[in-house]
């Protein structure tokens, strides 16, 4: 059987099995053999040299935003209003065949924007593209998933789920879990807080389906099996997304006004170039970008030519350490 009717099979047995306290420890062993087997997906196949079909583009500029998102929602539109760098458009789904890359310029710097192929549902199995387009999304420093307006709102989920699948983790911050491999001495458990998703055992079964048995885990907050699994595995990779829903020129006022008021979202029309300029800033603003205008001793700073910099770097401390 292969790796994929493995997951389905066992999703399958979750599906059915009851979700209560007798049955917890089951389905966190059930999630656990998921998480391996998807790993175990992600790894290049047995005599592959590990690249050569993948959308290589090298970076460039201050960060990196890739657009992802089902077919023919508006990606290429957006990338040839945004960069100037012309990326096919069209009525029909697929356009868009490999990555194409363009440069916005804002706020004196440049953030490369990634084009891509539309995803479909069971890309992270390997449908389409899907694999070669989340690659990208990994590498990337923000997400634009880029959702048509007056498509179904299941859409959103989806692909959140797709990327999910792959070990994305949109607008999370890693779980407060501090986890710590050991040659000896058991497991040792323990929690700053009282826990109410996790105990004891069902930690030691997690663990031990990772064939863990010496580890030092601490819980620093009430976190889940999933979280769990996620700090095990360590390879999961947490990015910001902003969701962009295109095409408000072809819905109502009031739904334009729904769609708005979601988390972390923009509307926009390619069509009429509306809020184009909004997109912009939250991008700008969820890339966590800073600009330094250098100042030689004597003279005027150069406001012309600023050194970008991320502040998740320059306030994580060694930027003010080293100049206080
Ligand atoms: N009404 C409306 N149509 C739009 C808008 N933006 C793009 N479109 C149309 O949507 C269709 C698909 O646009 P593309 O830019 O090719 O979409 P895509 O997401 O790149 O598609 P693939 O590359 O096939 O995945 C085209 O016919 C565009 O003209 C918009 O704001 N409003
Ligand atoms: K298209
Ligand atoms: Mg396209």
């Amino acid at each position: 059987m292969g790796i994929i009717e493995r997951i389905k099979e066992i999703e399958a047995e979750m599906a059915r099995t009851q979700k209560n306290k007798a049955t917890e420890y089951h389905l966190g062993q059930l999630k656990a053999k998921i998480a391996k087997l998807r790993t175990q997906l992600l790894e290049p196949p047995k005599g592959s040299s590990g690249g050569g079909d993948g959308f290589e583009v090298t970076k460039f500029g201050h960060g990196r935003v890739a657009l992802i998102g089902f077919p023919s929602v508006g990606k290429s539109t957006l990338l040839t209003m945004l960069t100037g760098t012309h990326s096919e458009a069209a009525s029909y789904e697929f356009t868009t065949l490999t990555c194409i890359p363009g440069i916005i310029h804002y706020n004196d710097t440049k953030i490369q924007l990634l084009d891509l192929p539309g995803i479909i549902e069971g890309a992270s199995e390997g449908k389409g593209r899907g694999r070669q387009v989340i690659a990208v999304a990994k590498s990337s420093d923000l997400v634009l998933m880029v959702l048509d307006a007056s498509k179904s709102e299941g859409h959103r989920q989806i692909l959140t789920k797709e990327l999910e699948a792959v070990g994305l983790r949109l607008n999370k911050r890693p779980p407060q879990i501090y986890f710590k491999k050991k040659k000896t001495g058991g497991i040792s458990f323990n929690s700053t807080l009282p826990l109410t998703h996790v105990d004891e055992k069902l930690c030691y079964q997690i663990l031990h389906e990772y064939k863990i048995h010496n580890a030092e885990v601490l819980f620093r907050e009430d976190a889940t099996v999933d979280d769990l699994i996620d700090v095990i595995e360590g390879n999961r990779k947490y990015i910001k997304c902003v969701y962009v829903y295109n095409k408000i020129d072809v819905i109502g006022i009031d739904d334009v006004d729904k769609l708005a008021r979601q988390p972390n979202s923009v509307v926009i029309s390619c069509n009429l170039k509306l809020n184009l300029d909004r997109l912009l800033s939250k991008m700008w603003e969820e890339m966590g970008l800073v600009r330094v205008y250098t100042k030689p001793q004597g003279q005027q700073p150069d406001f012309s030519d600023p050194v970008v910099l991320s502040a998740r770097w320059l306030f994580g401390g060694r930027f003010l350490q080293s100049h206080s």
